[in-house]
């Protein structure tokens, strides 16, 4: 779906040596369907690298290719466009509409979407999205978990593959972070590629893999069920372990081998119970 293939880019590259450009030797493949979550320190390229993904930025050497489209092509930069959709942290910076079904229908208006076909796509976009009783009210109106989610559902109604979610839980409260990150869920539950910027390695810790990027580089690429394979090179990267994740390990440590993902205390004090009760 997504392929980085040997990327490295830069702001000024005619000024800034080689080695400390903003991303350098940058190939992955994240395949359709896959849920991705991509961590790393402020800095490290991370919307940066999103940005490459649907051609807002193109490579200085090396390519990106969607679904078989170089982004670097101007005939297939919107068809890029359509499949990748980019949510950023702040969502007042997307809503251009003057209620939430008209925001909703601008992006269908922009690709030349026949009426019809836009009340159905703005329909489904708001029942998805916990917004159909918003439908006439203006976004100014709406909480920031909310127009969080308006931002999310223009980009649902555009029908694209991949969705990449860049800091869009930064802005908003515990209650309404929690909304997005099942929101997040569910689109992958329903085929969507999903690439989940974040710096909390909780957030992270829900896709089924994660990149870690350092100073332009992709220094780890590992499942998250795997993560205790790569504790100790992570460590050196200060990155910030949620406390049930360090009892996990601390437990695994100490020969309990319960499962390292999706963690409650409750449901971890019941596994222990279990585990201890068969030793
Ligand atoms: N428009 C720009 N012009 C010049 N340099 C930029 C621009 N945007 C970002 N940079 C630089 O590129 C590097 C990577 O920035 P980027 O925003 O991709 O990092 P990030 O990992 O997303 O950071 P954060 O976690 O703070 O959002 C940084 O050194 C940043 O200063």
């Amino acid at each position: 779906m997504i392929h980085f293939q040997d990327v490295w880019f830069d702001y000024s590259p005619e000024i800034t040596p080689e080695e400390q450009w903003n991303l350098r030797k940058i190939s992955l493949s994240i395949q359709p369907g896959e849920y991705l979550a991509l961590i790393g320190k402020n800095g490290s390229g991370k919307s940066t690298l999103a940005r490459l993904c649907n051609g807002l930025l193109l490579p200085d050497r090396g390519q990106v290719v969607i679904d078989g489209h170089s982004t670097a092509n101007p005939d297939h930069i919107w068809e890029v466009r359509r499949k990748v959709g980019l949510i950023f942290q702040n969502p007042d910076n997307q809503i251009v509409g003057a209620t939430v079904a008209d925001d909703i229908a601008f992006g269908l208006e922009n690709i030349g979407c026949p009426t019809a076909e836009i009340r159905e796509r703005v329909d489904y976009a708001m029942s998805q999205m916990g917004l159909t009783a918003f439908a006439d009210r203006s976004p100014d109106q709406l909480s920031g978990g909310q127009k969080q989610r308006l931002a999310i559902a223009s980009f649902l109604a555009l029908q694209p593959q991949v969705m990449i979610f860049d800091e869009a839980t930064t802005m908003i409260d515990p209650q309404g972070r929690a909304e997005i990150l099942q929101i997040i869920d569910k689109l992958h539950q329903d085929g969507k590629t999903i690439l989940h910027i974040t710096h909390s390695l909780a957030e992270a810790m829900k896709a089924e893999r994660i990149l870690l990027l350092d100073q332009g580089e992709c220094c780890l690429d590992f499942r998250s069920a795997d993560i205790l394979q790569v504790w100790e090179p992570l460590q050196q990267y200060a990155v910030d372990f949620p406390p049930m994740l360090l009892v996990a390990k601390h437990l695994h440590d100490w020969g309990y081998p319960i499962d390292i993902k999706h963690r409650q205390p409750t449901e971890m004090v019941e596994e222990l119970w279990k585990l201890h009760l068969k030793k």
